[in-house]
Protein backbone atom coordinates (compact mmCIF):
# COMPACT_ATOMS: atom_id res chain seq x y z
CA UNK A 1 0.00 0.00 0.00
CA UNK A 2 1.34 3.57 -0.87
CA UNK A 3 1.02 5.64 2.07
CA UNK A 4 -0.42 8.77 1.77
CA UNK A 5 -2.57 12.17 2.69
CA UNK A 6 -5.66 11.49 2.69
CA UNK A 7 -7.27 14.22 1.19
CA UNK A 8 -11.27 14.30 2.39
CA UNK A 9 -10.29 17.36 4.52
CA UNK A 10 -10.03 18.82 1.29
CA UNK A 11 -6.78 18.72 -0.69
CA UNK A 12 -3.77 19.02 1.03
CA UNK A 13 -1.22 21.50 -0.95
CA UNK A 14 1.41 19.41 -3.00
CA UNK A 15 5.49 20.68 -3.02
CA UNK A 16 5.78 21.49 -6.72
CA UNK A 17 9.12 19.92 -8.55
CA UNK A 18 9.01 16.50 -7.88
CA UNK A 19 11.32 14.25 -10.07
CA UNK A 20 10.48 10.80 -11.50
CA UNK A 21 11.32 8.14 -9.25
CA UNK A 22 13.25 10.44 -6.89
CA UNK A 23 10.36 13.26 -5.90
CA UNK A 24 11.71 15.40 -3.65
CA UNK A 25 14.64 13.97 -1.76
CA UNK A 26 17.51 15.55 -4.24
CA UNK A 27 15.71 19.19 -3.59
CA UNK A 28 15.69 17.94 0.65
CA UNK A 29 19.38 16.88 -0.07
CA UNK A 30 20.33 19.46 -2.10
CA UNK A 31 19.12 22.81 -0.02
CA UNK A 32 17.26 21.46 2.46
CA UNK A 33 16.61 24.88 4.50
CA UNK A 34 15.22 26.58 1.45
CA UNK A 35 13.35 23.53 0.25
CA UNK A 36 11.62 23.53 4.09
CA UNK A 37 11.20 27.54 3.86
CA UNK A 38 9.53 26.75 0.44
CA UNK A 39 7.26 24.25 2.01
CA UNK A 40 5.93 26.65 4.97
CA UNK A 41 3.69 28.93 2.52
CA UNK A 42 2.28 26.29 1.14
CA UNK A 43 -0.15 25.20 3.89
CA UNK A 44 0.03 23.99 7.27
CA UNK A 45 0.53 20.41 6.24
CA UNK A 46 2.18 19.89 3.01
CA UNK A 47 2.43 16.62 0.86
CA UNK A 48 6.10 15.91 -0.94
CA UNK A 49 7.32 12.71 -1.86
CA UNK A 50 10.93 10.71 -0.89
CA UNK A 51 11.30 8.31 -3.77
CA UNK A 52 8.14 6.18 -4.45
CA UNK A 53 6.76 7.51 -0.72
CA UNK A 54 4.79 10.38 0.46
CA UNK A 55 5.53 11.98 3.15
CA UNK A 56 3.70 15.22 4.81
CA UNK A 57 5.82 17.99 6.73
CA UNK A 58 3.73 20.22 9.47
CA UNK A 59 3.65 23.34 9.76
CA UNK A 60 1.43 24.53 12.16
CA UNK A 61 2.57 24.06 16.35
CA UNK A 62 -1.43 22.78 17.11
CA UNK A 63 -0.47 19.95 14.33
CA UNK A 64 2.78 19.81 15.87
CA UNK A 65 1.91 19.47 19.04
CA UNK A 66 -0.65 16.93 18.90
CA UNK A 67 1.80 14.85 17.07
CA UNK A 68 4.28 14.93 19.43
CA UNK A 69 2.54 14.80 22.73
CA UNK A 70 -0.76 12.96 21.86
CA UNK A 71 -0.57 8.99 22.39
CA UNK A 72 2.58 7.58 21.40
CA UNK A 73 0.86 4.54 19.87
CA UNK A 74 -0.28 6.68 16.96
CA UNK A 75 2.94 7.69 16.04
CA UNK A 76 6.81 5.44 16.29
CA UNK A 77 9.62 6.88 14.85
CA UNK A 78 10.15 5.55 11.82
CA UNK A 79 12.46 3.98 9.24
CA UNK A 80 15.06 7.31 9.07
CA UNK A 81 15.73 6.31 12.80
CA UNK A 82 16.42 2.87 11.36
CA UNK A 83 18.73 4.44 8.82
CA UNK A 84 21.09 5.83 11.66
CA UNK A 85 21.64 2.67 13.36
CA UNK A 86 25.09 2.28 11.60
CA UNK A 87 26.02 5.29 14.34
CA UNK A 88 23.33 4.86 17.23
CA UNK A 89 23.16 0.88 16.95
CA UNK A 90 19.79 0.88 19.39
CA UNK A 91 20.90 3.52 21.56
CA UNK A 92 18.45 5.58 23.29
CA UNK A 93 18.31 8.13 20.51
CA UNK A 94 16.97 6.13 18.20
CA UNK A 95 14.97 3.17 19.70
CA UNK A 96 11.51 2.83 19.71
CA UNK A 97 8.54 1.48 21.22
CA UNK A 98 8.88 -0.57 24.33
CA UNK A 99 12.68 -0.70 23.89
CA UNK A 100 12.83 2.86 23.77
CA UNK A 101 10.98 3.25 27.30
CA UNK A 102 13.31 0.60 29.38
CA UNK A 103 16.68 2.75 27.77
CA UNK A 104 14.67 6.08 28.70
CA UNK A 105 13.99 5.24 32.03
CA UNK A 106 17.88 4.05 32.28
CA UNK A 107 18.97 7.48 30.60
CA UNK A 108 16.82 9.88 31.99
CA UNK A 109 17.56 9.39 35.89
CA UNK A 110 21.37 10.68 34.87
CA UNK A 111 19.69 14.04 33.68
CA UNK A 112 17.45 14.99 35.86
CA UNK A 113 17.12 18.35 37.79
CA UNK A 114 18.50 17.15 41.11
CA UNK A 115 21.80 15.20 39.06
CA UNK A 116 21.92 18.42 36.68
CA UNK A 117 22.58 20.70 40.06
CA UNK A 118 25.64 18.24 40.71
CA UNK A 119 26.87 18.97 36.89
CA UNK A 120 26.64 22.83 36.99
CA UNK A 121 30.18 23.42 38.41
CA UNK A 122 31.88 21.22 36.64
CA UNK A 123 30.13 22.66 33.41
CA UNK A 124 31.62 25.89 34.96
CA UNK A 125 34.94 25.27 35.09
CA UNK A 126 35.11 23.37 32.20
CA UNK A 127 33.74 26.74 30.58
CA UNK A 128 36.29 28.51 32.42
CA UNK A 129 39.52 26.32 31.18
CA UNK A 130 38.34 26.80 27.77
CA UNK A 131 38.67 30.67 28.02
CA UNK A 132 41.88 30.31 29.94
CA UNK A 133 43.62 28.32 27.02
CA UNK A 134 42.83 31.64 24.56
CA UNK A 135 45.83 34.05 23.94
CA UNK A 136 45.49 37.75 22.45
CA UNK A 137 45.18 37.39 18.97
CA UNK A 138 44.99 33.65 18.34
CA UNK A 139 42.18 32.42 15.20
CA UNK A 140 40.11 29.74 16.84
CA UNK A 141 37.99 26.97 14.84
CA UNK A 142 34.91 27.97 16.31
CA UNK A 143 33.46 24.89 15.79
CA UNK A 144 36.11 22.44 16.77
CA UNK A 145 36.66 25.02 19.95
CA UNK A 146 32.92 24.12 20.87
CA UNK A 147 33.05 20.79 19.97
CA UNK A 148 35.88 20.20 22.41
CA UNK A 149 33.82 22.35 25.18
CA UNK A 150 30.72 20.42 24.99
CA UNK A 151 31.92 16.97 23.95
CA UNK A 152 34.15 17.35 27.56
CA UNK A 153 31.14 18.76 29.36
CA UNK A 154 29.00 15.48 28.52
CA UNK A 155 31.66 13.08 29.23
CA UNK A 156 33.19 14.52 32.54
CA UNK A 157 29.61 15.56 34.08
CA UNK A 158 27.36 12.51 32.91
CA UNK A 159 29.96 10.28 33.23
CA UNK A 160 32.58 11.77 35.37
CA UNK A 161 35.76 11.54 33.24
CA UNK A 162 38.32 13.16 31.20
CA UNK A 163 37.97 12.19 27.48
CA UNK A 164 41.46 10.90 25.90
CA UNK A 165 42.57 14.10 23.92
CA UNK A 166 42.27 12.77 20.58
CA UNK A 167 38.54 11.92 21.65
CA UNK A 168 37.15 15.43 19.95
CA UNK A 169 39.00 15.44 17.15
CA UNK A 170 38.05 12.11 16.11
CA UNK A 171 34.55 12.50 16.47
CA UNK A 172 34.93 16.20 14.98
CA UNK A 173 36.54 15.24 11.68
CA UNK A 174 34.75 11.69 10.96
CA UNK A 175 30.97 12.64 12.03
CA UNK A 176 30.15 14.46 9.34
CA UNK A 177 31.39 11.90 6.87
CA UNK A 178 29.04 9.33 8.81
CA UNK A 179 25.98 11.83 8.37
CA UNK A 180 26.73 12.26 4.79
CA UNK A 181 26.94 8.73 4.16
CA UNK A 182 24.13 7.78 6.21
CA UNK A 183 21.81 10.66 4.42
CA UNK A 184 23.38 9.13 0.81
CA UNK A 185 22.64 5.75 1.82
CA UNK A 186 19.13 6.64 2.70
CA UNK A 187 17.99 8.91 0.21
CA UNK A 188 21.09 9.26 -2.25
CA UNK A 189 19.64 8.13 -6.16
CA UNK A 190 22.31 5.34 -5.80
CA UNK A 191 21.49 4.64 -1.80
CA UNK A 192 21.56 0.57 -2.92
CA UNK A 193 24.66 0.30 -4.66
CA UNK A 194 26.24 2.27 -2.29
CA UNK A 195 27.30 -0.51 -0.22
CA UNK A 196 27.76 -3.19 -2.70
CA UNK A 197 30.15 -1.69 -5.02
CA UNK A 198 33.82 -1.19 -3.48
CA UNK A 199 34.63 3.03 -4.35
CA UNK A 200 36.21 5.88 -2.48
CA UNK A 201 33.15 7.00 -0.63
CA UNK A 202 31.96 3.44 0.96
CA UNK A 203 35.98 3.45 2.48
CA UNK A 204 35.97 6.55 3.91
CA UNK A 205 32.20 6.03 5.19
CA UNK A 206 33.18 2.69 7.24
CA UNK A 207 36.13 4.15 8.16
CA UNK A 208 34.56 6.96 9.58
CA UNK A 209 31.97 5.03 11.40
CA UNK A 210 34.93 2.17 12.90
CA UNK A 211 36.60 5.52 14.30
CA UNK A 212 33.99 6.57 15.98
CA UNK A 213 33.27 2.91 17.47
CA UNK A 214 36.38 2.76 18.69
CA UNK A 215 36.74 5.83 20.38
CA UNK A 216 33.38 4.80 22.31
CA UNK A 217 34.62 1.66 22.75
CA UNK A 218 38.31 3.02 24.19
CA UNK A 219 35.90 5.75 26.77
CA UNK A 220 34.01 2.59 28.22
CA UNK A 221 37.20 1.04 28.68
CA UNK A 222 38.99 2.95 30.05
CA UNK A 223 36.38 3.84 33.12
CA UNK A 224 34.77 0.71 33.44
CA UNK A 225 34.56 1.76 37.45
CA UNK A 226 32.62 4.92 36.22
CA UNK A 227 29.08 5.14 38.74
CA UNK A 228 27.11 6.10 35.73
CA UNK A 229 28.44 3.49 33.72
CA UNK A 230 27.24 0.99 35.95
CA UNK A 231 23.86 2.76 35.94
CA UNK A 232 23.30 2.66 32.50
CA UNK A 233 24.65 -0.70 32.24
CA UNK A 234 21.81 -2.34 34.66
CA UNK A 235 19.47 -4.39 32.14
CA UNK A 236 21.94 -3.83 29.17
CA UNK A 237 24.70 -5.52 27.67
CA UNK A 238 27.93 -4.51 26.16
CA UNK A 239 26.47 -3.46 22.57
CA UNK A 240 23.14 -1.36 24.72
CA UNK A 241 25.88 0.06 26.35
CA UNK A 242 27.93 1.14 23.80
CA UNK A 243 24.73 2.77 21.84
CA UNK A 244 23.58 4.20 25.07
CA UNK A 245 27.00 5.91 25.44
CA UNK A 246 27.08 7.33 21.96
CA UNK A 247 23.94 8.32 21.95
CA UNK A 248 24.43 10.62 25.33
CA UNK A 249 27.82 11.59 23.72
CA UNK A 250 27.28 12.90 20.24
CA UNK A 251 23.67 13.74 20.88
CA UNK A 252 24.59 15.65 24.07
CA UNK A 253 27.44 17.81 22.61
CA UNK A 254 27.07 17.98 18.35
CA UNK A 255 23.60 19.89 19.18
CA UNK A 256 25.02 22.57 22.00
CA UNK A 257 28.04 22.90 20.15
CA UNK A 258 26.51 23.84 16.83
CA UNK A 259 24.08 26.51 19.34
CA UNK A 260 27.27 27.81 21.37
CA UNK A 261 28.88 28.60 17.58
CA UNK A 262 25.64 30.56 16.27
CA UNK A 263 26.01 32.59 19.67
CA UNK A 264 29.29 33.72 19.21
CA UNK A 265 28.51 34.34 15.18
CA UNK A 266 25.48 35.98 16.30
CA UNK A 267 26.67 38.83 19.15
CA UNK A 268 29.84 38.82 16.96
CA UNK A 269 27.46 40.44 14.32
CA UNK A 270 25.05 42.82 16.34
CA UNK A 271 27.18 44.86 18.33
CA UNK A 272 24.40 46.19 19.99
CA UNK A 273 23.52 43.15 21.43
CA UNK A 274 27.41 42.63 22.61
CA UNK A 275 27.18 45.51 24.17
CA UNK A 276 23.95 44.85 26.15
CA UNK A 277 25.53 41.48 26.98
CA UNK A 278 29.03 42.76 28.23
CA UNK A 279 26.80 44.82 30.53
CA UNK A 280 25.27 42.31 32.04
CA UNK A 281 28.85 40.39 32.21
CA UNK A 282 30.34 43.12 33.58
CA UNK A 283 27.37 43.85 36.35
CA UNK A 284 27.32 40.11 37.45
CA UNK A 285 30.69 38.53 36.87
CA UNK A 286 33.02 40.98 36.80
CA UNK A 287 36.44 39.84 35.84
CA UNK A 288 35.86 36.18 37.15
CA UNK A 289 34.41 33.54 35.38
CA UNK A 290 30.40 32.38 35.74
CA UNK A 291 29.41 30.54 38.30
CA UNK A 292 25.91 28.28 38.75
CA UNK A 293 24.60 30.85 41.46
CA UNK A 294 25.30 33.48 38.86
CA UNK A 295 22.14 31.52 36.72
CA UNK A 296 19.28 33.37 37.48
CA UNK A 297 21.29 37.10 37.19
CA UNK A 298 22.02 36.19 33.88
CA UNK A 299 19.34 36.99 32.17
CA UNK A 300 19.96 38.42 28.97
CA UNK A 301 22.33 36.34 28.42
CA UNK A 302 19.55 33.39 28.48
CA UNK A 303 17.09 35.54 25.96
CA UNK A 304 20.45 35.28 23.13
CA UNK A 305 20.68 31.29 24.11
CA UNK A 306 16.90 31.35 23.84
CA UNK A 307 16.91 33.30 20.35
CA UNK A 308 20.00 31.30 19.18
CA UNK A 309 17.61 28.08 19.41
CA UNK A 310 15.37 29.89 17.51
CA UNK A 311 17.26 31.00 14.46
CA UNK A 312 19.19 27.78 14.24
CA UNK A 313 17.80 25.17 15.96
CA UNK A 314 20.62 22.69 15.97
CA UNK A 315 17.96 19.72 15.38
CA UNK A 316 16.35 21.12 12.53
CA UNK A 317 14.39 18.72 10.83
CA UNK A 318 12.66 15.30 12.35
CA UNK A 319 10.44 12.94 11.65
CA UNK A 320 7.14 10.66 12.76
CA UNK A 321 5.76 8.11 11.13
CA UNK A 322 2.28 7.08 11.24
CA UNK A 323 1.92 3.62 13.16
CA UNK A 324 -1.80 3.58 12.42
CA UNK A 325 -4.45 5.33 10.05
CA UNK A 326 -4.41 8.81 12.19
CA UNK A 327 -5.85 11.94 12.06
CA UNK A 328 -3.53 14.98 12.22
CA UNK A 329 -5.97 17.45 12.94
CA UNK A 330 -8.54 17.64 10.24
CA UNK A 331 -6.96 15.30 7.95
CA UNK A 332 -6.64 11.43 8.00
CA UNK A 333 -3.27 10.32 7.30
CA UNK A 334 -2.66 6.55 6.49
CA UNK A 335 -0.22 4.08 8.28
CA UNK A 336 3.13 4.52 7.56
CA UNK A 337 3.36 7.79 6.33
CA UNK A 338 6.55 9.57 7.28
CA UNK A 339 5.49 12.94 8.91
CA UNK A 340 8.29 15.91 9.59
CA UNK A 341 8.29 18.94 11.87
CA UNK A 342 10.60 21.04 11.48
CA UNK A 343 11.72 23.62 14.19
CA UNK A 344 13.54 25.41 11.58
CA UNK A 345 10.71 26.15 9.14
CA UNK A 346 8.48 27.11 12.38
CA UNK A 347 10.97 28.74 14.30
CA UNK A 348 11.59 31.42 10.96
CA UNK A 349 7.56 31.78 10.58
CA UNK A 350 6.16 35.34 10.76
CA UNK A 351 3.52 34.20 11.95
CA UNK A 352 4.95 33.08 15.35
CA UNK A 353 7.87 35.30 15.28
CA UNK A 354 7.62 39.30 14.03
CA UNK A 355 10.78 40.34 12.37
CA UNK A 356 11.63 36.46 12.03
CA UNK A 357 14.65 36.23 10.28
CA UNK A 358 16.38 38.96 12.98
CA UNK A 359 18.30 38.06 15.82
CA UNK A 360 15.99 39.90 18.75
CA UNK A 361 16.73 38.42 22.19
CA UNK A 362 14.56 40.93 23.79
CA UNK A 363 11.12 38.77 21.74
CA UNK A 364 11.60 36.59 25.29
CA UNK A 365 11.25 39.02 27.33
CA UNK A 366 8.12 38.63 29.23
CA UNK A 367 7.06 42.02 29.44
CA UNK A 368 7.11 42.23 25.36
CA UNK A 369 4.35 39.67 25.32
CA UNK A 370 5.25 38.02 22.33
CA UNK A 371 5.87 34.58 23.63
CA UNK A 372 4.70 32.19 20.77
CA UNK A 373 2.35 29.37 21.13
CA UNK A 374 3.02 26.30 22.41
CA UNK A 375 4.09 24.19 19.49
CA UNK A 376 5.87 27.05 17.37
CA UNK A 377 9.30 27.19 19.63
CA UNK A 378 10.43 23.21 19.82
CA UNK A 379 13.86 23.35 20.21
CA UNK A 380 13.86 20.28 22.46
CA UNK A 381 10.76 18.23 21.14
CA UNK A 382 8.29 17.39 23.11
CA UNK A 383 6.76 14.06 24.49
CA UNK A 384 8.03 10.57 24.72
CA UNK A 385 11.23 11.61 22.34
CA UNK A 386 11.65 15.25 23.70
CA UNK A 387 14.74 15.71 24.63
CA UNK A 388 16.19 14.97 28.09
CA UNK A 389 19.02 17.09 28.28
CA UNK A 390 16.93 20.85 27.53
CA UNK A 391 17.58 22.31 30.83
CA UNK A 392 21.27 20.45 30.56
CA UNK A 393 21.75 22.41 27.59
CA UNK A 394 20.45 25.84 28.68
CA UNK A 395 22.85 25.60 31.85
CA UNK A 396 25.44 24.90 29.46
CA UNK A 397 25.05 27.20 26.86
CA UNK A 398 24.38 30.44 29.91
CA UNK A 399 27.73 30.02 31.62
CA UNK A 400 29.79 29.68 28.56
CA UNK A 401 28.76 32.59 26.64
CA UNK A 402 28.93 34.77 30.31
CA UNK A 403 31.88 33.19 31.07
CA UNK A 404 33.60 33.51 27.43
CA UNK A 405 32.40 36.99 26.75
CA UNK A 406 33.72 37.96 30.22
CA UNK A 407 37.26 37.65 29.07
CA UNK A 408 37.24 37.79 25.20
CA UNK A 409 36.12 39.46 22.71
CA UNK A 410 35.19 37.13 19.36
CA UNK A 411 34.99 38.84 16.04
CA UNK A 412 35.03 37.29 12.22
CA UNK A 413 38.22 37.56 10.49
CA UNK A 414 38.10 40.91 8.79
CA UNK A 415 35.63 40.62 5.34
CA UNK A 416 34.39 37.38 5.80
CA UNK A 417 30.50 36.86 5.77
CA UNK A 418 27.76 35.71 7.57
CA UNK A 419 28.52 31.93 7.60
CA UNK A 420 26.09 29.56 5.84
CA UNK A 421 24.34 26.80 7.51
CA UNK A 422 25.24 23.48 7.16
CA UNK A 423 22.31 21.21 7.72
CA UNK A 424 23.73 17.97 8.56
CA UNK A 425 23.10 16.02 11.70
CA UNK A 426 22.72 19.44 13.45
CA UNK A 427 22.67 22.76 11.62
CA UNK A 428 25.88 24.13 12.69
CA UNK A 429 27.66 26.93 10.74
CA UNK A 430 30.02 26.18 8.14
CA UNK A 431 33.80 26.23 9.12
CA UNK A 432 34.18 29.59 10.96
CA UNK A 433 37.57 30.98 12.48
CA UNK A 434 36.80 33.78 14.87
CA UNK A 435 40.03 36.13 16.40
CA UNK A 436 40.08 36.11 19.67
CA UNK A 437 41.12 39.81 21.22
CA UNK A 438 40.93 40.34 25.28
CA UNK A 439 38.10 43.40 26.04
CA UNK A 440 38.80 45.99 28.76
CA UNK A 441 36.36 45.55 31.60
CA UNK A 442 35.03 47.93 34.57
CA UNK A 443 35.46 47.46 37.84
CA UNK A 444 33.29 43.99 38.46
CA UNK A 445 31.15 43.52 41.97
CA UNK A 446 34.12 41.48 43.43
CA UNK A 447 36.24 45.00 42.58
CA UNK A 448 38.66 43.46 40.10
CA UNK A 449 39.98 45.46 37.20
CA UNK A 450 41.11 44.01 33.70
CA UNK A 451 44.61 44.28 32.81
CA UNK A 452 43.80 46.06 29.82
C1 LIG B 1 21.13 22.70 22.36
C2 LIG B 1 21.24 21.44 22.69
C3 LIG B 1 20.25 20.35 22.36
C4 LIG B 1 19.23 20.33 21.46
C5 LIG B 1 18.77 21.46 20.54
C6 LIG B 1 18.62 19.02 21.53
C7 LIG B 1 17.52 18.65 20.78
C8 LIG B 1 16.94 17.40 20.85
C9 LIG B 1 15.74 17.02 20.14
C10 LIG B 1 14.95 17.92 19.21
C11 LIG B 1 15.48 15.73 20.46
C12 LIG B 1 14.28 14.90 20.01
C13 LIG B 1 14.48 14.16 18.72
C14 LIG B 1 13.19 13.42 18.38
O1 LIG B 1 12.14 13.74 18.89
O2 LIG B 1 13.27 12.50 17.60
C15 LIG B 1 16.52 15.29 21.36
C16 LIG B 1 16.60 14.01 21.89
C17 LIG B 1 17.60 13.62 22.74
N1 LIG B 1 18.58 14.41 23.32
FE1 LIG B 1 18.85 16.37 22.98
N2 LIG B 1 19.28 18.27 22.45
C18 LIG B 1 20.27 19.05 23.00
C19 LIG B 1 21.14 18.70 24.00
C20 LIG B 1 21.17 17.48 24.61
C21 LIG B 1 22.01 17.14 25.73
C22 LIG B 1 22.97 18.10 26.41
C23 LIG B 1 21.80 15.82 26.00
C24 LIG B 1 22.43 14.94 27.04
C25 LIG B 1 23.49 15.23 27.69
C26 LIG B 1 20.81 15.33 25.05
C27 LIG B 1 20.36 14.05 24.97
C28 LIG B 1 19.33 13.64 24.16
C29 LIG B 1 18.84 12.26 24.12
C30 LIG B 1 19.39 11.08 24.92
C31 LIG B 1 17.75 12.26 23.22
C32 LIG B 1 16.87 11.06 22.84
C33 LIG B 1 15.63 11.11 23.70
C34 LIG B 1 14.62 10.02 23.43
O3 LIG B 1 14.42 9.61 22.31
O4 LIG B 1 13.99 9.59 24.40
N3 LIG B 1 20.44 16.38 24.24
N4 LIG B 1 17.39 16.32 21.60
Amino acid sequence: MTASCDRTAGPIPRAPGGLPLLGHAMSLIRDPLGFLDRQRGLGDIVEFRLGSRTACILNHPELVRAMLTGPSRHFDRGEIFTRARPLFGNGVAVADGRHHRDRRRAVQPLLNSARLTTYLDTMAKLAAATAASWSEGRHIDLNAEMTDLTLSVVAATIFGQRLPAEFSAVIHRNLPIVVAGLARRAYGPAAVLLDRIPHPERKNYRTALNSIHRMVDALISANRDSPTLAELSAGADERQLHDDVTSLLIGGSHTSAAAAAWQFILISRNPQIRRRLREETDRVLGSRAADPADLPELVYTRRIVQETLRLYPPIWLFPRRAADDVRVGRHSVERGTQIFYSPYAMHRDARWYPRPTSFDPDRWDPDRHLQPPQGAYLPFAAGVHGCPGGDFALAELTLLTATITATWQLDPLPGSSHPRPVAGATLGPEPVTMVVTARPRPTGRDGSRSPS
